[in-house]
């Protein structure tokens, strides 16, 4: 498998804000340079996978094509056991077409009605495709709670209403280093720099 050597310039195939902020932070001690895909002007591709990995591959061969420099994209979301595993790949779709996560997080807790059941994780997968299609994707998880009402400022989408596994905080009450530490979108990167980077 190909890896990207020190010192590479990539994309990153994501326009969602909150992710490029994680990800500028998890690349700071990376010898990578990235650019991301609102800066290149790259059009979203349409999410037509009905799983993670299918998903990330669909937006980061979009932006490695379009750009002809090895892209990272990440498809993520947040699976609720009560729910079968929703909103799952749809996560960003239930907050409507202007994808407002407080809506989304509604909907989530009204479909849950009454259930003792809080089990709850957030998935994201990770794919470094390079421009002449070669794709290699990596998974990570993070297994907790749901919490209700939301609580905390920080953070992004979800993460008001997600307690991981062993804290008494959600994700949005901890800093950013402390949610990368270990989150999904933490975990599916160390995995990315330990099988996609050079060392
Ligand atoms: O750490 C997280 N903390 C809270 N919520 C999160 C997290 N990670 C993903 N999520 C939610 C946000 C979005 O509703 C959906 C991802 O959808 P997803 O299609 O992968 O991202 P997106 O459309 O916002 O941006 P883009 O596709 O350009 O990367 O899951
Ligand atoms: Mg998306």
């Amino acid at each position: 498998m190909r890896r990207l050597s020190r010192g590479s310039k990539i994309v990153l195939a994501s326009h969602n804000a909150g992710k490029l902020r994680e990800f500028s932070t998890l690349l700071a001690e990376s010898d990578i340079t990235v650019v991301s895909a609102g800066e290149l002007n790259l059009p979203e591709p349409e999410e037509t996978a009905d799983t993670f990995v299918g998903n990330s591959e669909i937006k980061a061969l979009a932006a490695a094509r379009a750009s002809g420099l090895p892209a990272l994209a990440d498809d993520s979301g947040f699976c609720v056991s009560a729910l079968d595993g929703q909103p799952g790949v749809y996560s960003a779709r239930w907050g409507g077409p202007t994808k407002d996560m407080t809506v989304a997080m509604e909907r989530v807790h009204r479909k849950m009605g009454e259930t003792t059941d809080h089990g709850a994780s957030f998935v994201a997968a990770l794919c470094l495709a390079w421009p002449d299609g070669e794709t290699h994707s990596v998974v990570g998880e993070c297994h907790g709670q749901t919490v209700w009402p939301p609580r905390g400022e920080h953070g992004h989408g979800y993460d008001p209403m997600f307690r991981p596994e062993g804290e008494t905080r959600t994700f949005a009450e901890m800093d950013e280093s402390e949610k990368n530490a270990i989150s999904h979108r933490g975990r599916a990167f160390a995995l990315f720099l330990k099988e996609c980077v050079e060392n």
